[in-house]
């Protein structure tokens, strides 16, 4: 049970219940699968010809197991479906995804982006957080259960990280993992819609150099504009309350400080009702798989199956080889699991199953630290002790305030479009004020060895030395090169929430801390143990978040919104009286904070010595043929939403696998 109520988009405690199941509604294509299932009984079945397969998705295993596919990836989300469908590209490989979730193509639950502040209670694996010392809260760890991943739940805001940031992956000790290269390919991903002169004129803009035009994943302004009018006074008074706030052309554009409307991961339409002609979420599904899957006869996804380990090839030292892949029915969590199909790998296994599955997928296949493998009886494949730790995750509070009850719905209302129509980047002079900011940094640098040390003992990182660069480079990120600390994602209602409310969800950006995410059983539909450790590592967090929640309340109470809202609900002044200290704040912090699902890091990208679990061709260490391609290979947190960043990461990971099979 969770101790407080889940709140992504609903981070606003206002209407939605967050334990409520809601049914789910996909629609699953059944197409003839005969010659599959003359399959092999036994072992795996001679390599599958492209062509022969006669469907796309099926829940059926008995139409994969005991045959063998070139490429088997574990995860059809937002990274799974931009490899799957890249590879499948050359007709003479085949590619098996096996995606634990749905196939949600006709649910507008999904598709809808005015439906947004609900979709995430729906296709979601329910993983909870252990209860954090700070708080002592349990808190939701949602995450993508349906194909598209988190893609298809998430909330579509569509940003990207500084240029520090990508080219500190390269500093890290992973050449070639830079800004240039990374924003290639993040334009490779993106198919790009230019705001329309009326958009334009209520506020859109856009750097269009630094978008792609030729990509599968539609990004873009909700056409019509959503909540045109709520939106331009949060813009206008973030700008006014926080000193040196600028307006940002572009958010996009590698330089994310500043205050802006928000851009999607949406195919613009043009009225407000979900339609063939209305906006539309841009899933990696809807992207990369719908509209081509009918060209790629070599591709197939079988859904609703959970892989729960690799079989690994006799006699393959010293390089561990990955001969195939086990995998069970979807289970139901904590069950006894239904009974086991494989399939066997020709080439390579690439493990894209998030941050919080592709550690659990790994400890299952005995690759992680030998201690926590033999703690759950899982014998030791590969002792790589970085698996599952280096957790980062960050952490967000609310404000909402009421609007007044003559104001049309409109203008305060997304409909049919995602529910944050801006947001505001502040960096950390912006937030705590020059000399402030000048104070917390010696303070921060100076405390990095014993922070090293205290996070390595408490076995979130392997690496005192990995640490401590890491470290160094975050703290250069924030002061040197003024990295955006706090995120304020402004929100409006959906209909679906049926209240007059606006508020904003307010999140550190590049928290210190740090966690772990383990298997805690042998049996593969027990959960894993999720400890993001919010808020312990360094005092600074949690005092850049107090400052955050106080700004947030003064951005309210600035014109235009001064006038524009009624009565403070969250955090209210009950709770926050006007004239609290930063004491009073700080405690809010801790009682009310959610986790943001933003998670990354557990299977890093670093040198094995410094803390790593995968190298720059992202191949596991100590394996030749399994590769990890999505959030959980990011080191270090990034100040951005992260899908943009994780097609790029997929886009490159894609052309290196085909480079290396020679393709
Ligand atoms: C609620 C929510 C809101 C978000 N909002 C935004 C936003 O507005 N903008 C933004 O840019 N980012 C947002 N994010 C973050 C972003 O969507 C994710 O970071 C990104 O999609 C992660 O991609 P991934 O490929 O690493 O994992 P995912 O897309 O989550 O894909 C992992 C897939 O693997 C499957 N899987 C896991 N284990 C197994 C297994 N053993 N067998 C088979 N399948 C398995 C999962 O079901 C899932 O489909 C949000 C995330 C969440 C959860």
């Amino acid at each position: 049970m969770l101790d407080r109520p889940y709140d992504f988009f609903v981070r606003y405690h206002w209407t939605w219940d967050g334990e409520a199941e809601l049914p789910i509604t996909s629609s699953h294509i059944t197409l003839t699968y005969s010659l599959l299932k003359q399959g092999v009984a036994l072992g795996f079945g001679a390599l599958c010809s492209p062509g022969v397969y006669g469907i796309h998705i099926t829940t059926d295993a008995s139409a994969v197991a005991n045959r063998t596919f070139s490429y088997v990836i574990v995860g059809g989300g937002t990274a799974g479906l931009t490899v799957a469908s890249r590879l499948a590209e050359n007709p003479a490989i085949s590619v098996l995804v096996i995606e634990a979730g749905p196939d949600a193509q006709n649910d507008t639950l999904v598709n809808d982006p005015g439906q947004s502040i609900t979709v995430p209670y729906v296709y979601d694996w329910k993983y909870n957080t252990t209860a954090q010392t700070a708080g002592g809260s349990i808190l939701a760890m949602t995450q993508g259960k349906v194909l598209g991943g988190s893609s298809s739940i998430n909330g579509m805001c569509w940003t990207r990280a500084t240029i520090d940031q990508y080219d500190s992956l390269e500093r890290l000790g992973n050449p070639g993992w830079n800004f240039k290269s990374l924003l290639s390919y993040m334009k490779k991903a993106e198919y790009y819609h230019l705001p329309s002169p009326e958009q334009v004129s209520l506020g859109a803009t856009v750097i269009p150099s630094v978008h792609g035009y030729e990509g599968d994943v539609n990004a873009g302004f909700p056409q019509p504009y959503e909540a045109t009018v709520a939106a331009g006074k949060l813009v206008t008074a973030a700008m006014a309350a926080i000193p040196g706030l600028a307006h940002n052309l572009d958010v996009a554009s590698g330089v994310p400080n500043g205050a802006a409307r928000f851009q999607y991961s949406i195919k613009p339409g043009n009225n407000t009702v979900i339609s063939p002609n209305g906006n539309t979420r841009s899933s990696s599904a809807n992207a990369h798989i719908y509209p081509s899957l009918q060209n790629k006869p070599n591709l197939i996804i079988l859904t609703e199956h959970q892989a729960t380990s690799l079989v690994w090839a006799e006699g393959s030292q010293p390089l561990s080889k990955a001969s195939g892949v086990k995998f069970i029915q979807a289970p139901i969590p904590n069950a006894v699991p239904g009974p086991e199909f494989a399939v066997g790998i020709e080439k390579e296994a690439i493990v894209a199953a998030g941050a919080i599955g592709s550690p659990r997928f790994l400890e299952l296949s005995g690759v992680g630290d030998s201690r926590v493998l033999q703690n759950v009886g899982i014998p030791v494949k590969i002792d790589l002790p970085a698996v599952g730790t280096n957790l980062q995750d960050q952490a967000l509070n609310t404000v909402v305030y009421g609007v007044p009850a003559d104001t049309p719905t409109s203008e305060y209302t997304a409909v049919n479009a995602p529910f944050t129509p801006a947001v505001a980047f502040v960096d950390v002079e912006q937030m705590l004020g020059v000399d402030a900011a000048r104070t917390a940094g010696k303070e921060l640098r100076k405390s990095i060895p014993t922070r090293a040390d205290d996070i390595v003992a408490s076995g979130a990182f392997t690496s005192k030395q990995g640490l401590i660069k890491i470290l160094q480079i975050q703290a250069e990120s924030i002061f040197d090169y003024k990295a955006p600390v706090v995120e304020y994602s402004f929100a409006v209602s959906q209909p679906a929430l049926g209240s007059q409310l606006i508020g904003a969800a307010i999140w550190n950006l590049i928290p210190q801390w740090r966690g772990t995410v383990h298997i805690q059983s042998s049996n593969p539909t027990v959960h894993p143990e999720i400890d993001p450790r919010f808020f312990t590592g360094s005092d600074i967090d949690l005092y850049i978040k107090g400052n955050a929640s106080q700004l947030g309340r003064k951005i309210f109470n600035t014109s235009p919104l001064k006038e524009y809202t009624v009565g403070e609900i969250m955090p209210g002044v009950a709770a926050v009286p006007d004239g609290a200290s930063d004491t009073q704040w700080q405690d809010n912090v801790i009682s009310t904070y959610n986790a943001v699902l933003h998670p990354i890091g557990t299977v890093a990208m670093l040198p094995r010595e410094n803390g790593g679990a995968v190298g720059p061709d992202l191949v596991v260490y100590g394996t030749s043929n399994v590769r990890v391609v999505d959030s959980s290979i990011i080191p270090i947190q990034l100040s951005a939403h992260l899908s943009s960043s994780v097609y790029g990461i997929a886009e490159k990971a894609a052309d290196m696998i085909k480079s290396s099979a020679g393709q």
